[in-house]
């Protein structure tokens, strides 16, 4: 009558925390992570037939993240996201794919009287780092990296002009706009063989992280926008040339709008156009641009 077509399961919202003392300096660096852990495989029964046997228990996992991080590194979060996946395909002969997503939080380490503070952070913001790996028994490991909700905005700089314009449109052109986004950005890597070649990327993981921020955060400054589209992509395109390992890099930006407000009806003040000065920042709806790109040759549209 029926059958399971799609299953996987596991714990989400892992929270972890691990701390590094640095014995020589006193210096301690920590990491906080939320962890979800998905698992595939020869599992239906589970499902179908109330076979528990073949499960191995969310709590299991959780239980599993924590020995993992006790026992290796948790930096690179590509690293140990491959590890935990790694992990479970090689240990259970059943589970065949393991999903991993790993969100790193910022403890921006404190500077307190001119200098870095040894033991204490702060949150600089909602930013994270996000990391998917999936282990496929047999067949090596794929790992996508990212940066989300790091939010910016530019008073100028921006321009959208010479789009389609027929019946249905309204929105003016603009030569000088506000500009100002939520950043989503991902890039994937090369397919790793196994967990000893994700071993061998070492720091190129972070170096690319911090190539993709700094990237962004510069063409974004930088760049006379001629539209969301156009500095989407010149970002894209140098994260490609930052990071040889990297076979696509993407973006979702939604466009969060700013309004004029015509004040003139109140005794003809002046807001509008090179007078405007209040704005009435939109929370919705919001355009939402998204692209990806990928090396010459390599893939279309
Ligand atoms: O950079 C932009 N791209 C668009 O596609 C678009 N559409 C719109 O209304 N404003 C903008 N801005």
């Amino acid at each position: 009558m029926s059958q399971l077509t799609h299953a996987r399961y596991g714990k989400d919202n892992i929270r972890l925390y691990k701390v590094h003392r640095d014995a020589a300096t006193g210096t301690q660096s920590v990491t906080e992570m939320t962890i979800c852990t998905l698992l595939e495989g020869d599992i239906e029964t589970s499902y179908t037939e109330a076979d528990n046997s073949v499960v191995v228990a969310t709590d299991t996992q959780k239980q599993t993240c924590y020995i993992l991080a006790k026992q290796n590194p948790v930096t690179p979060p590509e690293l140990f996201a491959a590890i935990i996946g790694n992990h479970f395909v090689e240990t259970y002969k059943h589970i065949h794919k393991a999903h991993v997503r790993i969100v790193t939080h910022r403890w921006t380490r404190l500077t307190v009287d001119g200098k870095p503070h040894p033991h204490s952070f702060f949150r600089d913001g909602e930013e994270i780092r996000v990391v998917e790996a999936v282990a496929r028994e047999g067949d090596g490991i794929s790992i996508h990296s990212g940066i989300d909700k790091l939010l910016v905005l530019k008073s100028t700089g921006s321009a959208f002009h010479g789009f389609n314009r027929d019946e249905y449109t309204q929105l003016p052109e603009t030569w000088d706009r506000i500009l100002s986004t939520e950043v989503e950005c991902g890039w994937q890597w090369k397919t790793f063989a196994r967990l000893q070649e994700v071993q061998a990327v070492g720091s190129r993981f972070d170096e690319a992280w911090e190539a993709a921020r700094q990237i962004t955060l510069d063409t974004f400054a930088k760049d006379s926008s001629p539209s969301v589209q156009n500095t989407m992509y010149k970002m894209c395109d140098q994260i490609l040339a930052a990071a040889p390992l990297v076979e696509s890099a993407s973006y979702s930006l939604p466009n969060k709008h700013y309004f004029e407000i015509d004040l003139s009806w109140h005794k003809g003040l002046k807001n509008t156009g090179k007078d405007a000065e209040v704005y009435a920042p939109q929370s919705n709806p919001n355009g939402l641009i998204q692209c990806t790109v990928t090396r010459k040759g390599k893939s279309k549209l």
